[in-house]
């Protein structure tokens, strides 16, 4: 079969090939170094979610799958009940390393499904059942990101000039990616694209990654401080916003990296299109609104010294580092998953869309 573009990044989370181990690239150190890490145990996993060595709302619900996988494997019993209350506690632990984006507990959830679902079962059978649907999480996660894929190229044209914000490309999902997806497909078909990405400040996801994959792939990128997507939005340049999400409330209402709320209200006074794309995992129909999303809270540290030489404010000053911010449904033109693009009314059309 042919190599598509996408296939360079296919095993960013992926399982040791003894079933022990869950393997991820390190994305704290791209672009600089591409570096693997093996993860065993349960504080393995839960450092590489919280510590952003594993990021994006998929990637990480793939990693937590594979994570719990792993962590069941070393319970040591036959009993049903014991294994059960310690599947339990490795899957909590795991869950609260993050939580912001659904796809964490949507996948911690899913796992245990499997075991609660098979009491009848052997510890060896359900661990077997396991291995399935965590690898099932992974290729279904693939497909997805094909499917946004092709439904995003819609909603573009050859030639665009497309921001993005954040990483929503194959380092945060398996291959494609969401917000990237339609770009790396288009680019696989000839189109050519005029991508700016903003370098998303504190943790620069932008710069490091978004950049990285974008000019890895051989599609046009030009990275831009965060303060400077007015102007390029008021030079005509920008004919569209991709951007992922990490959970979509059911009236549409959408988090995602702090700072994309700010995009979509300058796309809103420039009249450009803001499109947000993600899995159908990312979208919570039990979550009212953005109100109810809990944001994650960050360290200061992030702010002032994580990439710099020196310290950029003195140790005094108090930072607020909020890591995601909701972007209210009325700036969003529409939101794409697998199953298609949802346009306004959201509270309806979602409704309808993920049949509740
Ligand atoms: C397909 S990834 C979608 C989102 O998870 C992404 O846009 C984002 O905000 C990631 O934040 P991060 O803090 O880097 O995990």
């Amino acid at each position: 079969m042919e190599k598509t573009i996408g296939d360079d990044y296919a095993d960013n989370v992926r399982l040791s090939g003894d079933g022990k181990k869950v393997i991820i690239i390190d994305q704290t150190k791209l672009p600089n170094i591409e570096e693997y890490l093996t993860l065993e145990t349960a504080e393995d996993i839960y450092d590489a979610i919280y510590e952003l060595k594993v990021r994006g709302a998929p990637a990480i619900g793939i990693c937590a799958g594979y994570g719990i996988y792993v962590l069941a494997r070393q319970i040591h019993t036959e009993d049903y009940s014991d294994f059960l209350q310690k599947f339990r506690e490795y899957k909590e632990y795991l869950d609260s390393s993050r939580p912001t984006a659904v796809n964490l507990s949507w996948a911690l959830n899913r796992m245990e499904k499997v075991v609660t679902g098979h009491p009848q079962c052997t510890v060896s059978e359900i661990l077997k059942l396991l291995e399935k649907e965590c690898r099932m999480i992974q290729k279904e996660d693939i497909k997805m990101c094909r499917a946004i894929s092709e439904y995003g190229l819609t909603l573009i044209s050859d030639g665009d000039g497309i921001l993005t914000h954040c990483n929503a490309g194959p380092l945060a999902t398996s291959r494609y990616g969401t917000a990237l997806g339609p770009l790396f497909l288009g680019k696989e078909r000839g189109m050519e694209f005029r991508v700016f990405a903003d370098e998303t400040r504190p943790l620069l996801q932008g710069a490091r990654l978004t950049s990285y994959e974008l000019a890895r792939g051989g599609i046009d990128v030009t990275l831009i401080c965060d303060n400077m997507a007015s102007l390029v939005m008021k030079n005509g340049w920008i004919q569209a916003c991709f951007v992922g999400c990490d959970r979509v409330a059911a009236n549409g209402d959408a988090a995602n990296k702090i700072g994309t709320s700010g995009v979509a209200i300058l796309a809103k006074y420039y009249g450009i299109p803001f499109y947000v794309l993600g899995p159908g995992s990312t979208v919570d129909m039990a979550c009212p609104t953005g109100a109810d999303i809990r944001i994650e809270l960050r360290d200061e540290q992030e702010i002032k010294t994580k990439f710099y030489r020196e310290p950029m404010a003195l140790p005094k000053v108090k930072c607020y580092n909020p890591a995601f911010d909701v972007t209210d449904h009325s700036l969003i033109t529409a939101i794409v998953t697998e199953r298609g693009i949802c346009y306004p009314p959201y509270t309806e059309n979602l409704a309808e869309m993920f049949r509740i």
